[in-house]
């Protein structure tokens, strides 16, 4: 099949940058367990180092399994290059690892995933780089908080864990009028719904753990963006910074994984729908974060940017904490467990598990409910996952 960018998303997921007659026929792409690379003459690596000719030297930095991933995930993306990684922290390290240095600031959005949360208070301040929160749903707060040495934006739309949406395109031109780069996590909504860089980003970020990997059985990030951005990444932010690098049998898990993307992500998005749907009706719930659920936060910038909600639903019960509790030790299919995208339906309490790390004053702060719940719905039998839910709902 010829690599015609204009074949539609699923199509470019199953079969671009590999034809089976290239490898005796074999439908499945090989998986390349190798460390190092050899070649017919000294010369051939000289020219492999200086960029004359393309080709493989080490596995820390390049793979050809790895590379047909990226070159997908880069097209889904609709981005020039792309390198994937050990884990979603990883693309995420190695990303302001190699493009930050001390002295810089970024300026990040107030609520992101815990650990990210954890990187920016706690570990680019021992190498001189300081994050600079501001409310990303406002974006005058944005323009305020960049200064002279500001460098980059960074958010995640919708963000964990209380799905809150982001304008990428309002923020993103804030950014370039700058001169800055703006850096999206695209991990809850995937390409499938939602493609920052059409909407002016430079970096797009997955942990390739959730949906993409789509399974809950792999660990992996990806970084997509313009090629000059993703070659630092690569040759400094995975070779010297984190060595943080995808194994070749994790990146084969992950090609498996996006061939049924779109599918999954429409399903998962169909059901979890049904889901905040459910909770808006029932007596005992206090509130639900879903994005584009007509009558919520953000709804406009949703229809404007997302195809559809995603998987993930936030919601507090009336009886809060206490009640929640409760619910999560009440549900028979729905697993208690961090990290989502998976085909079993999980719930976790983000104060006291992902979002941890946020102190209790800055949960205040930036406002982390105490008694928020995040559900990732799965891909059981729908009317299962909503008879699960009432039952254990009715009981708070
Ligand atoms: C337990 C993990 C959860 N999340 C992770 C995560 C990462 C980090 O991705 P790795 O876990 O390093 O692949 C990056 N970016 C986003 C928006 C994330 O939600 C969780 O929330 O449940």
């Amino acid at each position: 099949m010829s690599d015609d960018l204009h074949h539609g998303f699923a199509t470019r997921a199953i079969h671009l940058g590999y034809d089976p007659l290239d490898e005796q026929g074999a439908l499945s792409p090989p998986l390349y367990l190798t460390s190092t690379y050899t070649q017919d003459s000294i010369e051939a690596f000289d020219q492999i180092r200086l960029g004359e000719k393309q080709g493989y030297v080490y596995g820390r930095t390049r793979n050809p399994t790895q590379a047909l991933l990226e070159e997908r995930l880069a097209s889904l993306e609709g981005a020039e290059a792309g390198v994937v990684t050990a884990s979603g922290m990883a693309a995420i390290s190695a990303t302001l690892f190699s493009l930050l240095k001390s002295g810089d600031e970024i300026v990040v959005d107030q609520i992101v995933y815990g650990t990210a949360f954890t990187l920016f208070t706690q570990g680019l301040t021992r190498f001189g780089v300081t994050a600079v929160f501001a409310d990303f749903t406002r974006p005058e707060t944005v323009a305020a908080a960049i200064g002279p040495n500001t460098r980059a934006v960074y958010f995640e739309t919708p963000a964990n864990p209380n799905l809150r949406l982001v304008d990428i395109a309002a923020v993103s031109a804030i950014a370039r009028a700058k001169g800055l780069l703006t850096i999206v996590d695209n991990t809850f909504a995937t390409p499938v719904l939602q493609r920052p860089i059409e909407h002016g980003a430079d970096i797009v970020l997955h942990s390739a753990t959730k949906y993409l990997g789509g399974h809950g059985d792999l660990l992996a990030g990806a970084v997509l963006g313009r090629k000059e951005h993703i070659d630092a990444i690569r040759l400094q932010g995975l070779r010297y910074f984190t060595g943080a690098t995808l194994s070749p049998f994790t990146a084969f898990l992950v090609l498996r994984g996006i061939k049924t993307l779109e599918l999954r992500v429409q399903r998962h998005s169909e059901s979890a729908l049904k889901v905040a749907k459910l909770l808006r009706e029932h007596r005992n719930v206090a509130d639900v974060f879903y994005p584009g659920l007509a009558g919520t936060a953000g709804a406009d910038i949703a229809l404007r940017q997302q195809a559809a909600g995603g998987g993930l639903v936030a919601f507090e019960l009336k009886g809060g904490l206490t009640a929640g509790r409760t619910l999560l030790n009440s549900l028979k299919l729905a697993r208690i467990a961090v990290s989502l995208g998976d085909p079993e339906t999980l719930i976790q309490h983000p104060a006291s598990m992902t979002h941890a790390s946020y102190s209790a004053e800055d949960r205040e702060k930036y406002g982390l409910s105490e008694g928020l719940l995040r559900l990732s719905v799965g891909l059981e039998t729908p009317e299962d996952i909503l008879a699960d839910l009432k039952q254990g709902l009715d009981r708070v």
